[in-house]
């Protein structure tokens, strides 16, 4: 598992460190892990170190003097580097004499109320003119964001912003991309789009969440002695080796009941879809048995032979956990099942219909034995049902359903956000959105019911549920569209390539 640490946790940690460490070598460190970044993406990139235009964008803070330092280390390697101030009175000065004493070039470019770079003044400290910066930007070889870091507030100003919409070299970003709100991944306005990010003690919310995980791009994570003093991470994300060690498979006293049978009670003879998807994935996800139960129990039966099909859940037969809810329909009959699923003292995970229903009747709550784990697993639109609106900050809207129902709450989309009653939380940043298609939520019901069936703690269930749903969807789409029985189809493939993963 990967942690990750919001910026007050990192600030504190910092502070910590500082007892031990003077603030000045930890810098150092930062941006020497920077110089080092930066070349590796020059030979990538250029072919060559030496003799090749490194342009960085300094802000204000402490993020701009590792911008400042690293240049000073690239000049020692024959970098030519440019450094263009955007807060050029506030720039770190240890940082901007070391690069000065490098032999760095200095530019500085201040906004105006009209804002852009058009509108920039000169300045004492360089050659300095708004079009200097733009035209070096334009040219470089690579450019190392350092304009702002973890106290990054609101939009980037308008000089950044203009100077950042410039930008067509790869972009190296110092702790994180400017212009991406560090506590959410959001992304309101102009903002840098980093081929490789380095940052120090540990991943923070932006590099895994939202637009601020596509922003990031490849997050290099660099230990300059924080990460021992970060504490529990606000968020967690699960790695291949987490999936690897979690996925269940059969040992040699197994036999089919022994891992756990999971109940599905899904879809209708009306849509019988629903069953087939959520079946199929338990099925493919562990070994052992599917009872299906309702109303598309031929289909189902035609569908996947191995499984044991019921006209209803009352019939169904013995199962150590449930999968609810997709296509049941949100009438008396869909009301019922979900009653006997609540009823059953059972693990579940509550979905699609099933959790429209708990939304609509508060009474089904009281059906449910609370030492007995439930996954609720809403779209946005299901969970605004349930408990309002998901808002910006998605892990804090999640984190607080989870607690509210004493559940956990998986909300889906392209960021998986998955909570405990407890407070922990998983996040699954998708790579793409393949997985944005009709059925595709049915197929993770059953992964998770089927999780849930051998045991696994209910959190780590729909965590792990994600992942591999995320990763079947890479591997089914390939680059094209797919539906949602490609993703189920992929399944298989996805639970091989983790377990074969290397760490
Ligand atoms: N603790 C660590 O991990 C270490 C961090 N390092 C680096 O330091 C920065 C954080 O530095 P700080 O000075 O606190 O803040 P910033 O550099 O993020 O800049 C704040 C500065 O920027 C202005 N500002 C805020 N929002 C915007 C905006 N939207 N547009 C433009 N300007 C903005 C604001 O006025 C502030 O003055 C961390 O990220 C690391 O890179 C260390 O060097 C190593 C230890
Ligand atoms: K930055």
């Amino acid at each position: 598992m990967r942690g990750v640490w919001t910026a007050d946790q990192v600030r504190a940690a910092e502070e910590r460190l500082i007892e031990q460490v003077p603030e000045s070598t930890l810098m150092y460190r930062a941006a020497f892990g920077v110089a080092v970044a930066a070349s590796d993406l020059l030979r990538e990139h250029v072919g060559r170190v030496s003799g090749a235009r490194v342009v960085l964008l300094v802000g204000a803070g402490s993020n701009g003097g590792d911008a400042l330092w690293a240049g000073a280390f690239l000049r020692r390697r024959g970098v030519r580097v440019d450094a263009v101030l955007l807060a050029p009175d506030r720039a770190h000065p240890a940082g901007l004499a070391a690069l000065r004493a490098a032999g760095g070039r200095v530019l500085a470019v201040t906004g105006s109320r009209s804002g852009g770079v058009a509108s920039a003044e000169s300045h004492s400290a360089g050659s300095d003119s708004a079009e200097a910066a733009a035209e070096v930007t334009a040219r470089a070889d690579l450019v190392v964001d350092g304009i702002v870091g973890l106290s990054a507030r609101g939009p980037l100003r308008p000089a950044a912003a203009a100077l950042v919409e410039l930008v067509t070299a790869p972009v190296l970003a110092v702790d994180l991309p400017s212009g991406v709100d560090p506590a959410t991944g959001e992304v309101t306005g102009p903002a840098v789009s980093a081929t490789r990010t380095v940052t120090f003690g540990g991943l923070k919310p932006c590099h895994v969440l939202g637009a601020g995980a596509i922003h990031s791009g490849r997050v290099d994570v660099l230990d300059i002695g924080l990460t021992e003093e970060l504490g529990t991470p606000e968020l967690s994300l699960l790695d291949p080796a987490d999936l690897r060690r979690n996925w269940p498979v059969p040992g040699p006293q197994d036999d089919k009941y022994s891992q756990g049978v999971v109940g599905v009670a899904a879809g209708s003879a009306v849509y019988p879809g629903a069953a087939i998807l959520v079946t199929g994935a338990a099925v493919h996800a562990t070994s052992g048995m599917v009872r299906y139960a309702g109303p598309a129990a031929d289909v189902v039966r035609d569908h996947w032979p191995e499984v044991v099909a019921t006209g209803t859940v009352a019939d169904a037969g013995r199962v150590q956990a449930w999968s609810v809810g997709p296509g049941i329909g949100t009438g008396e009959s869909g009301r019922e099942v979900l009653r006997h699923v609540l009823r059953s003292g059972l693990p579940a995970c509550v979905d699609a219909d099933a959790i429209t229903l708990l939304s609509q009747d508060e009474t089904l709550w009281d059906l449910r034995d609370p030492g007995v784990p439930l996954v609720l697993s809403p779209h946005a639109g299901e969970f605004a049902r349930l408990f309002g609106p998901v808002g910006a900050d998605r892990v804090a809207s999640v984190r607080r359903a989870a607690a509210h129902f004493d559940a956990v709450v998986l909300l889906k989309g392209n960021t998986t956000v998955i909570a405990a009653p407890d407070g922990r939380v998983l996040v699954n940043q998708a790579r793409a959105s393949w997985a944005a298609t009709a059925g595709s939520g049915d197929v993770l019901s059953g992964l998770i019911g089927a999780l849930l069936a051998s045991g696994l703690d209910p959190w780590a269930a729909a965590g792990n549920a994600a992942l591999l749903h995320a990763s079947a969807a890479d591997l089914a789409a390939r680059g094209a569209p797919i539906g949602a029985s490609a993703l189920l189809a992929a399944v298989p493939a996805a639970i091989r390539r983790f377990r074969r993963a290397e760490d």
